[in-house]
């Protein structure tokens, strides 16, 4: 088994105008959390879009768990192993929390449409196995005594926990959040930053894109900073704080 889940490479993406990635690459190991930050616009979510499937690059190659990986559409980059979270909350709202992640668990079903529609035995018994296993991730999470709520009636920080329970519904060799802590107060923000630690701890693979750098900091192994859409700064997070670069994309210049 490879060490390394995540190898990108030579990332470049344009558009009109605008050089959003340049010559980007990150390696993320297996059973690290890896943080991407920069300023607003350094091109963090665009560069999530391109492993997701969502952007195609101008160029740039990728290889997932040792094996080249295309990221042409967003389905198959689940189907790959990566999930992913979005900055923007993207629930099914009006659907429970618990069918929620449900969702996200069937693309690892395998009775199909067929299977579906005539509930076979074997139909009913993935049924059944999702639902448990779904029920599981919620508890996980922390956000179990919700599974029968609509996913609008939950808090900010629980929809954001429930988002991530469906990410891992799909047994992702990679998770990707995308702001996971924004717009949470200081009590959520700590729970997230233990259970980021214990997905960790459970041998899965994180990589973030987080303002908060405080948190950044305390969380991740690694750590790319973007800035303009050039990598200026890449390693652990001791050596990345003390980086000029760094420092002056933050403080310096203009504060953009
Ligand atoms: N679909 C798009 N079409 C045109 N320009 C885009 C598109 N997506 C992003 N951009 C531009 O690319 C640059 C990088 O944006 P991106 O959203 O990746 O930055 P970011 O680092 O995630 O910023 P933020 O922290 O504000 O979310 C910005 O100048 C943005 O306006």
């Amino acid at each position: 088994m490879t060490d390394t889940i995540l190898d990108v490479r030579g990332i470049s993406k344009r558009f009109g105008g605008l050089q959003a990635l340049s010559d980007v690459g990150i390696t993320i190991k297996r059973g690290q959390v890896y943080g991407l930050i920069g300023p607003n616009g350094a091109g963090k979510t665009t560069f999530f879009n391109v492993i997701t499937g969502l952007y195609t690059p101008d160029s740039g190659s990728f290889e997932l768990a040792g094996k080249p990986y295309q990221p042409t559409a967003v389905h198959e980059v689940a189907k790959a192993g990566i999930a992913r979270t979005f900055q923007n909350i993207r629930l099914f709202a009006d659907m429970t929390a618990l069918e929620n992640v449900m969702v996200g668990r069937h693309i690892r079903t395998h009775s199909g449409v067929v299977g579906a529609i005539l509930r076979t035995g074997t139909f009913k018994a993935e049924e059944a196995a999702i639902k448990k296993r779904s029920q599981e991730l919620l508890d996980y999470v922390g956000v179990g005594k919700y599974a029968d709520f609509k996913a609008r009636t939950l808090s900010y920080g629980d929809q954001r926990r429930l988002e991530i329970a469906r990410a891992l519904a799909t047994d992702p060799q990679l998770i990707a959040l995308d702001e996971p802590a924004a717009g949470m107060n200081q009590t959520e923000k700590l729970q997230l930053r233990e259970l980021i630690s214990r997905i960790r701890a459970d041998n899965r693979t994180v990589l973030i894109i987080e303002h908060d750098v405080k948190l950044v900091m305390g969380l991740c192994d690694r750590l790319t900073v973007l800035d303009y859409g050039k990598q200026i700064a890449e390693g652990v997070p001791a050596d990345v704080q003390k980086n000029e670069k760094v420092i002056e994309a933050y403080l310096g210049t203009g504060g953009h």
